[in-house]
């Protein structure tokens, strides 16, 4: 499989601290690759430095080209998308005008968008600030998925979501990945479970472990070692072809 990102020997420090160091994997051309890890070991930090948002020493090639050196505006237009954790939507702007100020190319994809949240669709007048925390969520992955990008880097998307709500980003998520690469931070094990091929688990700003998503699920004890919870408690949402059978 060809890899749309490689990350080699990574390492960023914030403020003249060391935040993630030696950071190493590669992210398939397609699909959903899911970086896990318990709080504060540098997931954020991994994405961040990925984007040069962050000051940061390593190798980061993207489809070929090396990124490494870019300023971050660069390599927003050399395709890569990024939705922050804190959903970054403009509060007192409309729907509408948010997502007219995300449009970056010549053709921007508004027949995905409106197709995949038609909820947008019907609150294109309302001011973002007045969304829920799902709908912002929403928007803010709307943003990104507008631009034709070569890959998606998205931040704890289900984070303080309730579990409905958690259900349809979900859904939104994986519509989005058949049209682009993901690389996806995210604590909640239902939902990697359902969306990710692959995972990298960071500890204390290294790489612990990589390898296929199933893998590492169906195995209790690597989970509580890697991660610090229990696979078994962990609720199951169905997949999609398993709920359109009930
Ligand atoms: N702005 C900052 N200033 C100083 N230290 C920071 C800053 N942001 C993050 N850190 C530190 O960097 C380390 C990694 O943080 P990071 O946010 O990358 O972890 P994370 O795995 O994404 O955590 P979480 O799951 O809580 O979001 C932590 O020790 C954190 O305290």
């Amino acid at each position: 499989m060809t890899a749309i990102l490689e990350v080699e020997h990574l390492s960023a420090s914030i403020g003249g601290q060391q935040v993630i160091e030696d950071i190493t994997f590669s992210v398939p051309a397609t699909g959903v690759t899911a970086v896990l890890g318990r709080n504060g070991v540098g997931k954020t930090s991994t994405m961040k430095a990925v984007m040069g948002l962050i000051s940061r020493t390593g190798t980061v090639v993207l489809d070929g080209v090396r990124i490494d050196r870019e300023d971050t505006h660069r390599i927003v237009r050399r395709g890569i998308g990024y939705v922050p954790e804190d959903r970054e939507v403009f509060g007192t702007l409309t729907v509408a005008e948010n997502l007219r100020l995300a449009e970056r190319d010549a053709k921007p994809r508004r027949d995905l968008v409106e197709r995949l949240f038609p909820d947008l669709v019907r609150r294109a007048g309302q001011r973002a600030g007045t969304l829920s925390g799902g709908q912002q969520q929403m928007l803010s992955l709307a943003r990104a998925l507008l631009n034709d990008n070569r890959l998606l880097l998205v931040d704890e998307p289900t984070k303080g979501l309730a579990p409905k709500i958690v259900t349809e980003v979900t859904e939104a998520l994986e519509e989005a990945a058949r049209t682009v690469p993901v690389l996806l931070v995210e604590q909640n094990l239902p939902v990697i479970e359902r969306l990710a091929a692959d995972v990298v688990v960071v500890d204390s700003g290294r790489v612990v472990h990589t390898g296929p998503a199933a893998e590492l699920l169906a195995d209790a004890g690597a989970v509580l070692r890697l991660l610090g919870v229990h696979a078994e408690h962990a609720p199951t949402t169905p997949t999609t072809a398993e709920r359109s059978t009930r």
